[in-house]
């Protein structure tokens, strides 16, 4: 693999890493690792390891991240669709672990496309608290909403903006910010030999000037007390040791948090920082309390991390051991920002449903549902959403999902979304399915096949049982193992298939 490595690469490598050289180079002709991700939104740990079906072994630094075996192919799998886990690099799981979310945090990920962190991020949150989830990617933040779905997520907005925009609508909102930063990608040349081709001299420039653009507006997004972390996947000192030193020399009111010694990081490279007018000797001194993933040094691909952390709205440093939902109490005493004005793109009251849709939504639900969902009801057209609470208005942004899409507005009628089946517990649904794993139905479920299902198959979680003749018939969730893949609609024997098209098992 080195020979397609850059040169230019190889000579700024080798100028940095001195003795250490040989032994870096040599994790090039070894194998890359694979990770998975337990989703615990959806299953706990100890359920996961009962029904694991993978060769997996544990990821020191991420109590749910497993790596496992090339052959497992967990992307082939019923669960997969079920959204139990998520497929992660393993060293791109230690920024959001870093990041310390509890539930009820306001979490934003700045830079979120796919959304391998957010979805990390969710299941810290477990439904609690704020996820809002941005990428300026047109492209890519479809992904990120899919990804968020399958993750079965309901209290998350997935945004399409650049940081600027944000700050009129969330300033100083969040508890935690994630900055999954687009860097030169230097770290991932061994897992994607694409990126090592597309490398060039320059991208490490042009990224640096993103980032500074990213990072500045962070800190206005950041609730007093709050806390930023900044990750890469590159190696060069200019997007990050530099970056940060850079960052703390405009932001007095910040300071690099040093990482737990457990998680065995080797440490950021001060001395790596030649002199400059970008920062201060002093802010360059901080950066060794950052933290870097080295390929031969850790079973992971290269990366980079610095958990900022802002003073306190009082100037005084918060205590090094205040749990970090004191951040959050202290940033919900402070009154929030509205909006700024200009370029709307639906007036408020256009997301209130009218009497008839809110009744329409109510009746589905009560047919359907074991108890009522949390969340404000609004709709964009025909869409309809259940947003978590303390979203501020919306109006002037790009908004790919207010909220949990549940479903739309049909004529006289409800219809349920695949993301409302992906974010139920199965004992949330009146009627459900329980296909085994072990079992092709599951599959035929998810290439869009009907099923023959007898009416005995058919289960309730209410207690007693419905007495009404022709019960069993209506929407009925579809599980496999106990959790959620899709809808189907079940009729005299038959389970008409709901799995929508794009998402079906190819
Ligand atoms: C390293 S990737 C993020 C990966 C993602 N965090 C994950 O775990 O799946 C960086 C992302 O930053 C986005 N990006 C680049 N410039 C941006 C900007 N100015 N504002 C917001 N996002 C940006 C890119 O579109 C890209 O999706």
């Amino acid at each position: 693999m080195s020979s397609v490595l850059p040169e230019a690469f190889l000579d700024k490598m080798q100028q940095l890493l001195g003795e250490e050289y040989p032994a870096f180079m040599a994790s090039y002709e070894k194998p890359r690792y694979y990770g998975l991700r337990v989703n615990t939104n959806k299953v706990s740990l100890a359920a996961f390891s009962k029904y694991n079906p993978f060769t997996l072994s544990p990821i020191p630094w991420a109590p749910e991240g497993f790596y496992y075996q090339e052959e497992d192919r967990p992307g082939k799998h019923p669960y997969y669709h079920a959204g139990l886990y998520y497929i992660q690099e393993p060293s791109a799981m230690m920024p959001v672990e870093l990041l310390g979310v509890v539930p009820g945090d306001r979490v934003l990920d700045l830079c979120a496309a796919p959304g391998g962190k957010s979805t990390q991020i969710a299941s810290k949150l477990q439904g609690l608290g704020l996820l809002a989830a941005n990428d300026n990617a047109g492209e890519r933040v479809k992904a990120l909403a899919k990804n968020l779905e399958l993750a079965g997520v309901s209290n998350a907005i997935v945004l399409n903006e650049w940081p600027a925009s944000l700050v009129r609508s969330f300033p100083s909102f969040f508890d935690k910010i994630l900055i999954d930063a687009p860097c030169s990608g230097e770290g991932m040349f061994r897992k994607d030999e694409e990126m090592a081709k597309q490398w060039e001299k320059h991208s490490v420039e042009k990224c640096v000037l993103m980032q500074r653009d990213i990072l500045a507006h962070a800190a206005a997004l950041l609730a007093p007390g709050g806390r930023i972390v900044y990750s890469t996947c590159t190696f060069s000192p200019e997007e990050n040791e530099g970056m940060i030193a850079e960052f703390l020399s405009g932001h007095p009111d910040f300071r690099v948090a040093v990482i737990p010694a457990s998680l065995g990081l080797a440490p950021g490279r001060a001395d790596w920082l030649a002199p400059s007018g970008r920062y201060t000797p002093e802010s360059a001194a901080q950066v060794a309390a950052a933290g870097r993933i080295w390929p031969h040094l850790m079973q992971g691909e290269g990366h980079f991390f610095a958990v900022l952390e802002h003073s306190g709205s009082t100037g005084e440093a918060a205590p090094a051991d205040e749990d970090a939902g004191g951040a959050l109490r202290r940033a919900r005493a402070q009154p929030r920002g509205r909006k700024g004005g200009g370029g709307w793109k639906q007036a408020a009251d256009e997301t209130e449903l009218t009497r008839e849709e809110a009744e329409q939504v109510e009746r589905f639900m009560r047919l359907t549902l074991t108890r009522p969902l949390p969340g404000k009801l609004m709709k964009y057209g025909s869409h309809v959403y259940l947003q978590p609470p303390g979203v501020p208005r919306l109006d002037t942004l790009k908004v790919i999902r207010p909220g949990w899409f549940i479903g739309t507005l049909k004529k006289n009628r409800f219809e349920p979304s695949h993301p409302l089946a992906l974010g139920l517990k199965a004992d949330e649904a009146v009627r459900r399915v329980d296909l085994p794993s072990t079992e092709p139905e599951a599959i035929r479920y998810l290439k869009g096949e009907t099923l023959e299902i007898s009416a005995s198959l058919i289960l309730t979680a209410l207690d007693p049982k419905p007495d009404e003749e022709g019960w069993t018939k209506g929407y009925c969730l579809v599980c496999v193992d106990g959790f959620p893949l899709g809808w189907g609609k079940w009729r005299d024997g038959m389970l008409k298939n709901e799995y929508p098209a794009g998402w079906r098992w190819t």
